[in-house]
């Protein structure tokens, strides 16, 4: 019998980066092979980690977009911070050729398959997108028709991130419904929603709480927490709602 040793969930590997692409002039996604990927479900998150040539090491978490289904090939997608310390290097130093350290997949909880049903609503602020983009992604590779509500909150139009595959995926008649609202600048003739997500916007676009949909929360921590107050107080059952909190500050 054939003996190889393939490193665990939570030991470093290196992937090596395929493909870069622009979602946004703030947001790139990066590709990258890794060979010894064990698979992932869609939400989860891998590591990765930066060490210096004076051997300093940073670590950050970033959320897999890819579906399970485009592996092993491994999909992320940073949002550059101008004053961050990984995130800038993600986005404007990292190259096709390149090796990056990780771990994962990680986390259990906020992940979403096609067997689980719904219907699903998701709500994403920023970057928080990114492992709602892998469950969407998972659905339409599956050929899913799970009925499915996607509410997204960007600062302004330039900043929705996927937003052509979004536009194509809702335009196909598999029941995925993508409404945004931009809450800084709106272009002309603009008719998505122009606030920060409110309870009013919840009820006009979530199905009513007899419905009992799966609700998925994902961006800043205070966009969650505002979005899940507002689900909870409106009679949504606190059970089926799952969040992510990406960082500290609110943005969308
Ligand atoms: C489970 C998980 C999944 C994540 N997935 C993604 C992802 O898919 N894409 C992505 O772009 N990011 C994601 N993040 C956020 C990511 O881990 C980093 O926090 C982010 O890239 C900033 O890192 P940095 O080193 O550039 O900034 P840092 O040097 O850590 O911080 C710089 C400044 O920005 C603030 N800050 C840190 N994080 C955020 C944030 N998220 N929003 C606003 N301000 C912040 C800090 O307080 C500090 O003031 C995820 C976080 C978690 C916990």
């Amino acid at each position: 019998m054939e003996r190889r040793t393939v490193p665990g969930r939570l030991s470093w590997q290196l992937g090596k980066v395929v493909v870069t692409r622009e979602e946004t002039a703030r947001a790139k996604s990066i590709t990258l092979a890794v060979p010894h990927w064990n698979g992932h479900r869609p939400g989860q998150h891998v590591d990765i980690r930066l060490t210096a040539e004076d051997g300093y090491r940073a670590e950050r978490s970033y959320s897999i977009a890819s579906a399970p289904e485009q592996e092993p090939h491994v999909t992320l997608t940073v949002e550059r911070l101008d004053e961050g310390e990984v995130s800038p290097y993600l986005t404007g130093e990292l190259r096709v050729g390149d090796q990056l350290e990780l771990r994962g997949p990680i986390g259990g909880y906020f992940v979403w398959e096609e067997q689980m049903g719904g219907p699903l609503l998701l709500i994403a602020g920023g970057s928080g997108i990114v492992p709602l983009m892998a469950m969407i992604r998972h659905r339409a590779a599956v050929g899913s028709t799970v009925a499915t509500r996607l509410l997204y909150s960007s600062q302004s139009e330039a900043d929705v991130i996927y937003r052509d595959e979004l536009n194509r995926l809702a335009k196909g008649t598999t029941g995925l419904e993508v409404a945004y609202t931009l809450t800084r600048e709106q272009p002309s003739g603009w008719t998505g929603y122009r606030r920060r997500i409110d309870a009013q916007m919840l009820r006009e676009v979530a199905w009513p709480p007899e419905h009992n949909p799966l609700i998925y929360i994902c961006g800043p921590t205070s966009f969650v927490e505002t979005v899940a107050t507002h689900l909870v107080t409106l009679g949504y059952d606190a059970a089926r709602i799952r969040t992510e909190r990406f960082g500290p500050t609110g943005g969308a």
